[in-house]
């Protein structure tokens, strides 16, 4: 029995810098990773099954095709062997929120059954096979702090990220991800300048400030809830930054560290979803 770990991906910035022929939008991001996450687990079977658990998992009983079975098969199709594995994925994460919890668990198939099936693929063939399956999941495999341009699909190092704290909120609402870009309106962003490496938290968050998430206001306009939850975050005592992550609704707030970031949760409402904690994969 394997198991993978799938945390959420988080979008400290986001522009929208263009837009292709076939309508998909480029992007600027910086995607970190944390502080919660899904886990799929994963054992050798005679045949392909997932089986859905964990406090979300009843949201996605009746998705026809999960992402997980997809990655599985696109995995199976290149390797040239039957898509075969028994799977379980416990479902933490809130689905269709703007932390890519599908794309995370695609990228966890990929990883697990890349590791069950001793494929031997290089970096390359799974980051193709990530990217046909959604715009996310090439950033999601890696799990690490990356620079996201193209549609998602181009990764590049990220700046070296101090240690500190995120606390995201979900309303309980799901948003989702074409609708928010449709209704996006005006013209395009520039891609960031950003340092090659941040001291600290603050210095981190002054920087932050001073771009965007291009998908906020038409998120907000689609499900004013979200504005609560903005106002809510950047009430709370240590908390640097506020901003929404990916399309929505989920947003998340920055912190000096891991700790702030904890206590601050438990003072947001608790008919949210709440999870607080430092950077996956890095220290804090
Ligand atoms: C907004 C982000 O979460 C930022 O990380 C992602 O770009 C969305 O990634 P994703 O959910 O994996 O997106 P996909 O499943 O590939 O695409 C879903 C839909 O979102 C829109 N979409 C997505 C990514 C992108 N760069 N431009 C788009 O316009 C398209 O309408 C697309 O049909
Ligand atoms: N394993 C899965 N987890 C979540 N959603 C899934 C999964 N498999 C398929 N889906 C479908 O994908 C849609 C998007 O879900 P997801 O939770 O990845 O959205 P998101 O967090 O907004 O992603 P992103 O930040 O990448 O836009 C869901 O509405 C659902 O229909």
């Amino acid at each position: 029995m394997l198991a993978e770990f799938a945390p959420a991906k988080v979008n400290l910035y986001l522009h929208v810098t263009g837009r292709r022929a076939d309508g998909y939008h480029l992007l600027d991001s910086l995607a970190v990773f944390g502080p919660a996450g899904d886990v799929l687990a994963l054992a050798p079977a005679a045949s392909l099954t997932l089986a859905l658990e964990g406090p979300f998992g009843g949201a996605l009983a009746a998705e026809p095709d999960n992402l997980v079975l997809r990655a599985a098969r696109a995995l199976a199709a290149a390797a040239g062997r039957p898509a075969a594995a028994g799977l379980t994925l416990t479902k933490h994460l809130p689905v269709a929120s703007g932390i890519g919890g599908g794309s995370a668990d695609a990228a966890a198939a990929l990883r697990g059954l890349h590791r069950l099936w001793d494929l031997g693929l290089d970096a390359a063939a799974l980051a193709g096979i990530a990217a046909s399956l959604g715009a996310d999941i090439p950033v999601c495999l890696g799990r690490r702090p990356m620079r996201m341009g193209g549609i998602g699909e181009v990764l590049t190092p990220a700046p070296i990220l101090p240690a500190c704290g995120l606390l995201l909120a979900n309303p309980g609402l799901a948003l989702a991800t074409p609708a928010v870009f449709r209704a996006r309106q005006g013209g395009f962003s520039p891609p960031a300048a950003l340092p090659t490496r941040w001291p600290d938290g603050p210095a981190m968050a002054r920087d932050l400030a001073a771009l965007r998430n291009d998908l906020e206001a038409p998120a907000i306009a689609l499900c004013p809830p979200i504005g609560t939850v903005l106002a809510a975050l950047r009430s709370l005592p240590g908390c640097l930054l506020a901003r929404m992550s990916g399309s929505g609704a989920t947003c998340f707030g920055l912190f000096a560290d891991a700790a702030a970031a904890r206590a601050a949760a438990t003072r947001l409402p608790a008919g949210w979803w709440r999870e607080a904690g430092g950077l996956y994969g890095e220290a804090g």
